[in-house]
């Protein structure tokens, strides 16, 4: 939603802190208003008096929670009449001229966000609160797309739509694929693959527990008949389900077309509760609360998509001198590679919008060769490159491979910015990048900061993603509409995923190795020091080199006294990510030509001084000068020493599975075998769990095997790739399998979810309610006139324009009187009605009803992600028509509030729809 500030009016009274200073409104809101004499004061509350035995007859009035509580007005002091029924311009008549400006000129508070909301009373608070709260949510996540030309939005939904069955259509023709059942993609699951205890979801009755797969004689449907579909003479295999309050049996049959897992393979998390065989309604709650949650990440996406769709800028040069840089890749690029190399060149030189491209490939199948052909690319055009790595050691690595490839071309400057640089080598960087002298810049997420600016920025290679934190990833997440972004990522995506997004998210897979790989030996045992020796003294005697990895800083050194004494002879250095104000393990994070001897003379060293050690350090290990690098897992993801190829991990049960896996990856990067030996302290102390995963990884030796394994335990994690993280606590409440499969089907039917909004000036509201505005409070606001054009042009604008209006006026002048209040909600319920696609809205008696461009399936997506049965049970769809029947004809403005409420309610489920 578009941000656009609705011009606030000038702040200039005190009047509600005055009235009511202990209001905890007034401290909220009115703080900072001045009174500008006490006098005047004085005079207001004299004026309030007068006028407050008129107000009696207005219970209503009283009963309000307000700053503002000026006195009722007099018939005819002001009267707003739309001017037409489809218009709601009012017209104001006043009989008392608009009194002096009696109050202070102030700056305008700051508006409420969604983290200091705190009045929230009335129907318009409580929805304004909530246009925040999504606001806040969604804004979280991802810019906002601006509002789109329906036409235009057509077009790409069709572009998209296109691409997507395209994909589908990839998919069924996979033979392989087992998960292609009658045309339709399920994620189903087999009883008989079951194991007693597994979690399993019912499409129907909700999350039970499988308990067995047994025979039983068939029941009889009526004690006269046969059963067709068993003979009763004869027992037939039932599942049994375990749920909270009895046991269900399902013939395997029925199972295998109803049943889903509730988690991964090898993944024993517990659901929140079983189901109730008794409670269907609330598994069917949670269930449509799942599918919402889909259909919004879907939608997300999608509309994200688009607006990406929308942006232009011109496609590159296509150049010959791509082929030159290409010959200095020193190997065959593997057929993914290469498709992945001519997807981002496409991306690059034929198409007009920015490219959003993930790179997804196993570790160490050559994501980096992509990259730098897109750099040749957008470099040699004459734009900027940023390459952005989630390590220092990373970008280091990324700058020497850059330098190396580049350093044919003099022209091609490429720099190295990292948060330990000196504040003077910083200083020379920004300039440069500035002023466009720096073509290639690498570095870690201190290249996000305000200060780098830069002269001509083309391209922005990000590595590893989901390594960032949230505000380095809006960050990313802002780049993505202005420049070309080139995402590279070792977390899988399932194939089945990847291609069921064609069409929504640009992605290349490289799924097959480098043709000379050899599977990595995985050995799982309990800690001994004397295997850790064999392990080493294996890999010494080949001349290899070792990483030794453990979960934490604090033990390193003690590693370091153990290896020293065990090979007195070998260069031993470590590692680690932070500068530690400890002499004791600064002196050791320095390289082995420190001896402890001289610990006495060393100084902990700055930021500086640590990142060119740490930079000293890689490097020596880098050209096998140290031979054995102990350290963290500030080695985990992008490390690339072909000539190291056993890893040591200690305490393999602090890693999760998704760590283990790209620090295994560290290993067996070129053409010798590679071991990876993961030792655990003590055996009795891992869950079964963890034993279960860890065997699960020792057992995948093969390539690919393990990224098969890794494809659908990570497959939850490969959604933050997508979908941002957020999203994936949704997943909790359906289980990964049924998730799955709405997925897909939202995923191939998101065309059908468009709620197609219509001009807020072509909505009818045919309600004839005119509300009277006090004259008081005509006076009391500064230029009522504008006030009320104001309030209308926000309408007309957007909801959030709206709700920004009501925020300030109330801030302003207080909480507004109940005329105000109908007035204002005429203006939301127009707003949303436009929003929702309804052009007509109309009583007949105890008839509601409302004329609306939505299709019934749009309609029933909306009443089922309703969380308030209230107005929507009442609520029926006909031909183009949504009405409802109330118990009794309501008095208008019951009736305005009644609507007001129904609309909000249909409102928030718009997020889970595209709205053009
Ligand atoms: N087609 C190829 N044939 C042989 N070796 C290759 C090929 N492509 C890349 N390599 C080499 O494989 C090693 C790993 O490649 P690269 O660093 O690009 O992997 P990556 O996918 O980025 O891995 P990670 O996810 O660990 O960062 C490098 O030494 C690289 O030179």
């Amino acid at each position: 939603m578009a941000s656009t500030k609705v011009p606030l009016f000038p702040a200039f009274c005190d009047v509600a802190k005055m009235s009511n200073p202990s209001s905890a409104s007034a401290t909220n809101s009115c703080a900072h208003f001045q009174p500008r004499s006490s006098s005047r004061s004085r005079d207001w509350m004299t004026r309030i008096k007068i006028f407050l035995p008129l107000c009696k007859w207005n219970s209503r009035f009283y009963s309000m929670p307000t700053k503002f509580n000026p006195p009722p007005p007099p018939p005819s002091s002001l009267l707003l009449v739309s001017s037409s029924s489809s218009s709601s311009s009012p017209v104001l008549y006043s009989d008392v001229a608009p009194s002096a400006r009696r109050y202070k000129l102030l700056p305008p508070p700051p508006l409420r966000t969604h983290e200091n909301v705190t009045e929230s009373s009335d129907d318009i608070s409580l929805l304004n609160d909530r246009i925040l709260r999504e606001h806040g949510k969604r804004d979280s996540s991802s810019p906002r797309p601006p509002v789109m030309d329906t036409k235009e939005a057509d077009k790409y939904i069709q572009q998209v739509k296109e691409q997507q069955l395209r994909g589908l259509q990839k998919l069924k023709g996979d033979v392989t694929n087992k998960n292609w059942k009658d045309g339709v993609f399920s994620y189903k699951v087999d009883p008989y693959t079951l194991c007693p205890g597994d979690y399993v979801v019912h499409k129907k009755v909700g999350i039970g527990r499988f308990v067995s797969i047994k025979f039983d004689l068939p029941k009889l449907k009526h004690p006269n008949t046969y059963n067709t579909d068993h003979n009763p003479q004869l027992p037939t295999e039932y599942v049994y389900i375990e749920y909270a309050d009895g046991m269900a049996k399902l013939p395997v049959k029925q199972a295998s077309r109803m049943l889903y897992r509730y988690n991964l393979p090898n993944e024993t998390k517990k659901p929140r509760a079983l189901s109730k065989l008794s409670d269907p309604s609330a598994w069917e709650r949670r269930r449509v609360k799942g599918k919402v949650a889909v259909q919004k990440m879907v939608v997300d996406l999608m509309e994200l998509y688009i607006h990406r769709l929308k942006q232009r800028r011109p496609p590159y040069p296509k150049m010959h001198a791509i082929a030159e840089f290409a010959s200095h890749f020193p190997y065959k690029p593997t057929p993914d590679q290469m498709q992945a190399i001519i997807d981002v060149e496409k991306d690059l030189t034929e198409k007009e919008n920015p490219m959003d491209r993930l790179i997804c490939g196993d570790v160490g199948f050559g994501k980096t060769e992509v990259a730098l052909r897109a750099i040749f690319c957008v470099v040699s055009a004459g734009k900027q490159a940023m390459v952005l790595a989630p390590t220092i050691v990373l970008a280091k690595q990324h700058y020497d491979v850059i330098s190396d490839r580049f350093s044919r071309y003099p022209d091609i400057k490429v720099g190295l910015l990292s948060r330990f640089q000196s504040k003077s080598e910083k200083e020379e960087y920004v300039h440069m990048i500035k002023h466009g002298h720096l073509d290639i810049t690498v570095g870690t997420h201190s290249l996000l900061g305000n200060r780098v600016v830069y002269n001509n920025l083309g391209l922005l290679v990000v590595d590893e993603e989901q390594r960032f934190g949230v505000k380095q990833k809006e960050k990313i997440a802002s780049f993505k509409t202005s420049v070309d972004v080139l995402t590279l990522s070792a977390t899988p995506i399932p194939r089945t995923l990847y291609l069921a997004l064609t069409g929504f998210r640009d992605a290349s897979l490289i799924s097959t190795p480098p043709p000379e790989r050899v599977p990595i030996r995985t050995h799982l045992s309990s800690y001994s020091k004397v295997k850790v020796v064999s392990a080493i003294k294996y890999e010494l005697d080949r001349d290899g080199q070792v990483f030794y990895v453990l979960p934490r800083i604090k033990g390193l050194e003690e590693v370091m006294e153990f290896l020293e004494e065990s090979f007195p002879e070998v260069e031993i250095a470590i590692a680690h990510g932070k500068v530690i104000h400890c002499l004791k393990w600064s002196a050791r994070s320095m390289t082995t030509s420190l001896c402890v001897g001289k610990i006495q003379n060393y100084k902990v060293p700055n930021h500086y001084q640590y990142s060119k050690q740490l930079e000293d350090t890689m490097a020596r290990f880098a050209l096998g000068e140290i031979k054995i690098l102990i350290c963290t897992n500030i080695v985990e993801s992008g490390l690339d020493i072909q000539n190291a190829n056993t890893i040591i991990i200690q305490d393999v049960q602090q890693f999760g599975l998704a760590q283990l896996y790209q620090l295994r990856g560290r290993v067996g990067r070129a053409d010798k075998e590679a071991h990876a030996h993961l030792f655990y302290a003590d055996k009795s102390l891992l869950s079964d769990q963890a034993l279960e995963r860890l065997t699960a990884l020792e057992e995948c030796r093969d390539l690919g095997q393990g990224f098969q394994l890794a494809e659908r335990d990570m497959a939850i994690r490969g959604f933050g790739n997508i979908f941002g993280e957020q999203q994936t606590g949704d997943v909790g409440n359906v289980g990964i399998d049924l998730f799955f499969e709405m997925l897909f089907e939202s995923l191939s039917k998101v065309d059908e979810h468009r709620v197609i909004s219509v001009p807020y000036q072509s909505v009818q509201l045919d309600l004839n309610i005119n509300p009277y505005l006090p004259s008081e409070y005509i006076n009391y606001l500064d230029n009522p006139m504008e006030v009320i054009s104001e309030a209308e042009k926000a309408a007309r604008q957007d909801i959030w324009s709206l709700m920004q209006f009501t925020e300030s006026l109330r801030r302003q002048y207080g909480k507004e009187p109940y005329s105000m209040e109908i007035l204002l909600k005429k203006l939301y319920v127009k707003r949303m009605a436009a929003d929702l696609g309804i052009t007509r809205i109309y009583s007949s008696g105890k008839i509601v009803g409302m004329k609306s461009n939505m299709s019934r399936k749009v309609f029933k997506l909306i009443i089922d992600s309703v969380a308030s049965d209230i107005h929507c049970n009442s609520l029926v769809f006909e031909n183009g028509l949504i009405k409802a029947e109330l118990l009794l004809e309501l008095p208008r403005e019951q009736l305005l509030n009644w609507i007001f409420q129904c609309l909000a309610e249909l409102y928030a489920s718009l997020p889970a729809l595209i709205k053009y």
